[in-house]
């Protein structure tokens, strides 16, 4: 399935956690704050957390500290290389636990051959962890684990510290007030390279009315300035009350801290089922719910925003008849509707085959046309000349796997990196052969919202 693997990388993968033990333990707790968990990890763990809550609300993961980085800076092969190397760790634990399996967290860079200067100095092109203390919460049930993968001997000694540590973690935790977090003050906003923005749209359309390529994601980027560093506790629980019904995540690298809410899933696989969501064309919500159905109508209806979605949907498709049987893709789109827009939708799930894994499906619908364009490859390099950013983490995977192979991803946009005192917010949109850069721009605020709204960064005329 994947042209970038070689014998080498094999062959140092077979070999490389050779002497490594993966020791894991889980106690079930009655009850913890995700995000009290993760502030308290803050004390010694800084630089070295996540977080995750599927959209559902019925899953939540929170990491704190390094038991092991999978990470890479290579331009190719860094999917492979993860799973060879989660695969190979994997092996390596000596007590399964029954209740929870331990995770890999972490995400991949957009495009790892964009070569611009970038904000997002911290982040490798595939940056994973498996975190020293994980926080599982199902349903009503709490359980953390402690991880520890070693070579060491005596490595029972080492265990016994980190679960004192666990033990502190847990009750700096309990006795944390977690909803007393402040929203930052704005100094500035600066809209960065607006004009190169409007202009590459403008150029896109003519390539794409050329037939060249058929559609491609243009994306741009707002700064903006606070009064005073922000922490990514605050910043995880602005947004999660901005946005309820997204995925939210966030992934620290030293000082810098990605995070978002995201309503789009790449990709999840659980047990044999494997689900993913096309998701592309939009519209914002009405002021009132006579307005509201209008415009979702009219989106419906609309061939610019039907186009748009149609790339992503027959894509993903394609995918899934590669790597599923049974497939189940619902004929037209159903509007999904959030705070503050409204997307087309359509759900795609099949079951799948025992030689795909979920990596395998990363890497094949990564990126898909909501994110990158069609076809695939052209429309790549089309974003890296034309699109003026680049675009690090955001529009990539972020995401978890398990020791069995389940896991999910998500597709990280509706996004900001917080760097100390400032932050950078990310939003794009499809470019399709109608599209106009006023039209595409107006909509890139729509997907900013949330965000500036969390950051408050919005204007006063804004709501
Ligand atoms: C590019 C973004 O969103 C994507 C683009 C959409 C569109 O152009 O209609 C809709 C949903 C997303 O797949 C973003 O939020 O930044
Ligand atoms: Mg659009």
């Amino acid at each position: 399935m994947n042209s970038e693997s070689s014998s080498s990388i094999q062959q140092f993968a077979a070999t490389q956690f050779e002497g490594y033990r993966f020791y894991t333990e889980t106690i079930e707790v009655t009850h913890m704050s995700a995000l009290a968990f993760f502030e308290a990890g803050g004390n010694d763990y800084t630089g070295k957390r996540m977080f995750w809550k599927n959209r559902e609300k019925t899953f939540t993961l929170v990491g704190i500290g390094h038991a092991h980085v999978l990470s890479t800076n290579e331009t190719t092969g860094r999917f492979d290389k993860i799973k060879k190397d989660w695969k190979n760790l994997s092996r390596q634990i000596v007590n399964e636990e029954q209740s929870v399996h331990p995770v890999l967290f972490g995400g991949f860079s957009f495009d790892p051959l964009n070569t611009k200067p970038s904000e997002w100095r911290r982040f490798p092109q595939a940056y994973f962890a498996v975190p020293t203390f994980q926080l599982v919460l199902k349903g009503e049930q709490a359980f953390i684990s402690i991880h520890l993968i070693t070579k060491a001997q005596e490595s029972f000694k080492e265990f016994d510290v980190l679960r004192k540590k666990r033990d502190k973690l847990i009750h700096a935790a309990q006795v944390l007030e977690v909803d007393q977090y402040d929203k930052p003050v704005v100094t500035e906003r600066i809209e960065l390279r607006k004009q190169e923005y409007m202009d590459s749209i403008e150029r896109i359309t003519t390539i794409i009315n050329a037939k060249e390529v058929e559609k491609v994601v243009i994306a741009r980027t707002v700064k903006l300035g606070f009064e005073e560093k922000f922490s990514p506790t605050s910043a995880l629980y602005q947004v999660s009350n901005e946005q309820p019904e997204s995925f939210l995540f966030g992934l620290e690298a030293q000082e810098q801290f990605f995070f978002g809410a995201t309503p789009e899933r790449l990709v999840k696989v659980e047990n044999d089922r494997a689900l993913s969501t096309c998701l592309a064309g939009s519209t914002p919500r009405g002021k009132t719910i006579e307005k509201d159905t209008e415009l979702g109508e009219a989106l419906l209806q609309d061939p610019k925003n039907r186009a748009e979605h149609q790339y992503v949907v027959s894509m993903i498709s394609e995918v899934f008849k590669a790597t599923c049987s049974q497939l189940i893709v619902p004929k037209v789109p159903k509007l999904m509707k959030i705070r503050d827009i409204q997307h087309l939708y359509t759900p795609v799930e099949g079951n799948l085959n025992v030689s795909s894994t979920l990596f395998d499906l990363v890497e094949l619908l990564h990126p898909t046309p909501a994110l990158g364009g069609e076809p695939k490859l052209e429309a790549l390099a089309l974003i890296r000349e034309y699109e003026a950013m680049n675009r690090g983490y955001y529009a990539a995977p972020i995401g978890w796997i398990d020791t069995e192979g389940n896991g999910e991803f998500a597709v990280a946009i509706r996004s900001a990196l917080l760097d100390d005192e400032k932050a950078y917010l990310y939003a794009g949109g499809g470019i399709v052969a109608d599209s106009t850069p006023e039209s595409e721009y107006d909509e890139t605020w729509v997907k900013f919202r949330p965000m500036l709204r969390a950051l408050g960064g919005q204007l006063s005329d804004e709501s």
